[in-house]
């Protein structure tokens, strides 16, 4: 079957461009009522059931079977087997991108990840006190492909903020088993367990790692099964099912964000070779049907230029199908009056990864303001960033990049505010303190503080 893509073509000058524009924009779990029923069905199941719903989804959705929780454990063993196994340039491949990744990460805990105090004029401190998470889950997913470099972007930073101990969990389906939401594949004996996840694993250091996904997987880490350990919160990205859920069990949990169906934003100017950008559509389209690719630019030759590269190489694709149907269903190239309007229709979208592939990038990285991730330059390709540019890959998508940040060390450390206020400082606060205290009819308040003045006053309003 010969299958093509044919992104929508739409027009900022056409009458009806705002009604086609929010036709193609954001997708989310939330407004999917199937999606989201299934998943309040599931976590419900694994509170009140634990290991055994947990065996029950992975065996239905994944085609995995296991008699108990225990033999879908990972070991370190078989993650030191993995990487020794590895070819070498596999072995380096991960060793340098961790290494990429760990400088950066590094970097960003000293600007603004360490404990910090002053003292004022009174001797009083003040500061906060940053301390790592104990324990967090981490979700790798591997649905419609394997991410040892999402084990890296979260453990990595993780560590460099000290957490304690890292939980891992990773589907590993049965290839050919389709969850349907049905009965799916039960007749498998072994999920295909990724080598180079297994080996990231190694690498990145995770304290340990169950072959779980999906709602469930993030289920077993909110609440804690007899197997699963309770965790303090989870990251990490995942198909619809896991941003859904991680959703709803925020609030028992800590949560990173919703970093959902991966999204690129192509800025071009029309100086990009066209096949480069077509690929770097296609890089993330092919993650998911439900991911988008988006280009815009104000050049129509050059739009059409970026079609038939698409129409070319989708062909020599081996993932296609889910390119077509990504590109089909969400995919857009937008015409645009100049560039400063593409700016400003990209800060609407705020999108997961946004290329400005410009002759003169910085020209126009000032009007950008929503954006995961920002990548400047033809020769930046978003791609670069997945796996090894140092930064983060894990980043908010749908829109939330307009509150949310790119995974980080911050993500994996929590603040307490520090305060010593000296004999003299007591003073002067005591008073304030006093004074709104009576105003707000709070008289034990109001009391510690005079309590602590050199003169103490009678105090008002007693009985
Ligand atoms: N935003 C980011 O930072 C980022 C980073 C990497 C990947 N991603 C995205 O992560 C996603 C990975 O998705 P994936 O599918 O490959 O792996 P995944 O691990 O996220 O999802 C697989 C799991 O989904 C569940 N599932 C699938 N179909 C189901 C159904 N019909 N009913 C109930 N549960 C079902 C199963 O339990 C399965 O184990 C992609 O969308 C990709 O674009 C995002
Ligand atoms: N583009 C993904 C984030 O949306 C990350 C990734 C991992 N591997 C390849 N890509
Ligand atoms: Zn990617």
């Amino acid at each position: 079957m010969s299958l093509s893509a044919q992104p929508a073509r739409l027009n900022t000058s056409a009458p009806d461009f705002e009604a086609q524009f929010a036709a193609r924009l954001h997708w989310s779990a939330d407004t999917d009522h199937a999606i989201e029923q299934r998943v309040a069905d599931i976590l419900d199941d694994v509170k009140r059931r634990g290991d055994a719903a947990v065996l029950e989804y992975t065996a239905r959705f994944d085609g995995l079977q296991a008699a108990s929780m225990a033999e879908l454990e990972l070991t370190q063993a078989d993650f030191k087997a993995a990487f020794d196994d590895l070819p070498a340039a596999q072995r380096e491949a991960l060793q340098n991108a961790a290494r990429r990744v760990r400088g950066y990460h590094e970097a960003q805990k000293k600007a603004s990840g360490e404990s910090w105090t002053y003292r004022d004029e009174d001797g009083t401190l003040l500061g906060q006190k940053v301390t790592p998470l104990d324990r967090v889950g981490i979700y790798v997913p591997g649905g419609k492909a394997a991410y040892p470099s999402s084990l890296i972007m979260n453990a990595v930073p993780a560590h460099v903020a000290g957490v304690g101990e890292i939980i891992m969990v990773v589907p590993t389906p049965v290839r050919g088993s389709v969850a349907t939401g049905g009965t799916g594949v039960t007749t498998a004996a072994r999920g295909e367990r990724n080598e180079l996840v297994l080996a990231a694993a190694y690498v990145a250091g995770v304290t340990r790692a169950f072959t779980i996904g999906g709602a469930q997987a993030v289920a077993a880490l909110a609440y804690g099964t007899a197997t699963v350990p309770k965790v303090d919160k989870i990251t990490g990205p995942g198909n619809a099912y896991v941003a859904s859920a991680k959703r709803r069990v925020f609030g028992t949990v800590g949560i990173d964000m919703i970093a959902g169906p991966s999204e690129i934003l192509v800025l071009a100017d029309g100086s990009t070779p066209a096949e480069w950008v077509a690929m770097d559509l296609f890089s993330q389209a092919e993650h998911d049907e439900l991911a988008q690719s988006i280009l815009l630019c104000p050049d129509a030759a050059y739009l059409d230029a970026v079609q038939r590269e698409v129409d070319r190489l989708l062909p020599t694709m081996p993932r296609a199908a889910i390119i077509a149907k990504s590109l089909n269903d969400r995919g857009a190239l937008i015409l645009t009056r100049d560039m400063e309007e593409a700016c400003a229709i990209s800060n609407r979208i705020a999108p997961e990864h946004l290329e400005v592939s410009s002759s003169d990038p910085h020209r126009w990285e000032p009007l950008l303001k929503h954006a995961g991730a920002i990548f400047l330059g033809a020769y930046t390709s978003e791609s670069l960033g997945d796996y090894c540019a140092g930064p983060n890959h894990v980043l908010p998508t749908s829109g939330t990049a307009r509150f949310s940040s790119p995974l980080g060390v911050y993500d994996f450390q929590k603040r307490s505010s520090l305060i010593e206020v000296s004999q003299a400082g007591a003073q002067p606060l005591g008073a304030i303190a006093a004074e709104l205290a009576y105003g707000e009819g709070l008289q034990a308040h109001a009391r510690a503080a005079e309590l602590r003045l050199s003169t103490v006053p009678p105090m008002r309003g007693a009985k």
